[in-house]
């Protein structure tokens, strides 16, 4: 029997909620993946097997479905130290370097998953990359409005090297998509991979105009990776 995609992301995140425990401050993720372990930590509790848990949503959105499930919320001010944070990822390396944000919640997501104790990263096979960002697909920038096509520009030529195309992520109506934060986002396309990921990561956040990026780099603590065989758990630092 072949596994649809979200049957894939449904079964590593309910794994991941088996790391919850009662009386944990949870990060809760962005997307449809992390929807699903925000939806089974609604259920745990209503059936009472978890007790005394206080989430803190990484977007608008997330923050939606857990009222909805009446899930207790807080932010980061009360809760500077967070246990743990389950959310998806658009690519995951052999290291365990993340490109998120193509579902335009990175910054809160970085601030919020950096606070906490343990990260788990939760996604089906497809998410599985040899190096992040030269997919072709988009590496997000979340940049201030004031002047994006500037800092785009910035940008396009800081990544030159990677064969870079930067667009201005567009939303409802063929207007800019707009994060929580009220920013912009510029996605970066690459043709080839980065090479030096931490020294693209600083000249990067180095540009003004630049608010965060999508790479996420030595942050998760374990990912989770659903597909057609099983689950795999993979722990920073373990080979595999
Ligand atoms: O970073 C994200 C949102 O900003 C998401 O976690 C990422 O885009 C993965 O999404 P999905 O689980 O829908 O595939």
């Amino acid at each position: 029997m072949t596994l649809t995609q979200d049957e894939l992301k449904r079964i590593a995140a309910y794994k991941a909620v088996d790391f919850v425990k009662s009386n944990m401050v949870l990060g809760l993720g962005t997307g449809s993946t992390a929807k699903h372990a925000v939806d089974r930590i609604g259920e745990l509790l209503r059936q009472g097997k978890l007790e005394n848990i206080v989430g803190i949503p990484t977007s608008k959105k997330t923050q939606e479905q857990a009222l909805s499930l009446n899930i207790p919320l807080s932010d980061l001010d009360a809760h500077p130290v967070i246990d743990l944070s389950i959310d998806g990822a658009d690519e995951v390396d052999p290291c365990l370097n993340l490109v998120k944000g193509r579902g335009g919640s990175l910054l809160r997501e970085k601030m919020i998953e950096g606070a906490s104790k343990k990260f788990v990263v939760i996604v089906d096979e497809s998410k599985m990359v040899k190096h992040i960002g030269g997919s072709k697909m988009a590496l997000p920038v979340e940049t201030v409005p004031f002047c994006w096509k500037f800092t785009a520009e910035r940008l396009r030529r800081v990544m030159e090297g990677y064969g870079c195309e930067a667009k201005l992520r567009l939303g409802e109506k063929g207007k800019a998509f707009v994060t929580d934060n009220g920013n912009y986002i510029v996605d970066m396309y690459l043709e080839k991979d980065m090479g030096d990921l931490n020294a693209v990561s600083d000249e990067i956040l180095r540009l003004p105009g630049v608010v965060e990026h999508g790479m996420f780099l030595d942050m998760a603590s374990t990912v989770i990776v659903a597909g057609e065989l099983g689950v795999k758990i993979k722990n920073k630092h373990s080979s595999y």
